[in-house]
């Protein structure tokens, strides 16, 4: 059977080697490692964003034979630092979010009218990701996307990734130094370091 998402000698610059990966729909896999070991750069590789080598294939789908947006779209990458280009919150979702998508993730509907540079980091972090998630992607890259964040927001952000995955059969990569984090959202299996990806042969 066809795989949900390969990675085939993924590289680019700041890669110490080559990575290949297999991931089921599903899936969520913590990603650790040591600071300048190269897991950011292999997220935007994987999104298209940066140049590299190798392949990525979703669903059989090509990244090579597809649009970067439209592939982006599909293969999102969350930044640990977020990005805004208008003056305010909801100038920057196609669909407003409800007081109940807002709630779940522990913010109050009248953020949605607050200026962006009135925000805090961790404000910003929960609604990169309820605006990215309203494009549907099947796999999301999260670039420490709760670290941010309080105990208890971490802990609705944790909810709100895992009810996605199974709601829409999508998969993700969470790359995070947060050892209980780890803990509680993969089984082992589901949980790799970077160096382990660097000595897998391809
Ligand atoms: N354009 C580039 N060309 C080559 N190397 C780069 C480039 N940009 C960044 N690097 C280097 O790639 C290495 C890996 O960077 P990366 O951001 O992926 O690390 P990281 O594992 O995500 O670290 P952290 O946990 O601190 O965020 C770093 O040594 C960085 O300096």
């Amino acid at each position: 059977m066809d795989s949900f998402f390969t990675i085939s000698d993924l590289h680019t610059p700041g890669m110490r080697k080559p990575v290949s990966w297999q991931i089921d729909a599903g899936q969520l896999w913590l990603l650790f490692g040591p600071s300048g070991s190269g897991k950011s750069r292999l997220l935007k590789a994987i999104a298209d964003l940066i140049d590299h080598h190798g392949t990525a294939i979703l669903q059989q789908q090509d990244c090579a034979k597809m649009g970067a947006p439209q592939w982006r779209r599909q293969v999102m990458y969350f930044p640990a630092e977020t990005a805004w280009w208008l003056d305010t919150v909801v100038e920057h979702f196609e669909q407003t979010p409800s007081a109940q998508d807002l709630a779940q993730i522990g913010l109050p509907q009248s953020i949605l009218h607050a200026q962006i540079d009135q925000l805090s980091s961790g404000e910003k972090q929960r609604l990169a990701l309820l605006r990215g998630l309203q494009f549907k992607p099947k796999i999301l890259l999260l670039d420490e996307t709760s670290a941010n964040l309080d105990p208890v927001s971490t802990l609705q952000v944790e909810q709100l990734v895992q009810a996605y995955l199974q709601q829409q059969q999508a998969a993700a990569i969470w790359i995070s130094h947060d050892i209980a984090q780890r803990e509680r959202l993969a089984c082992p299996t589901y949980c790799c370091s970077i160096e382990a990806l660097y000595t897998l042969e391809a």
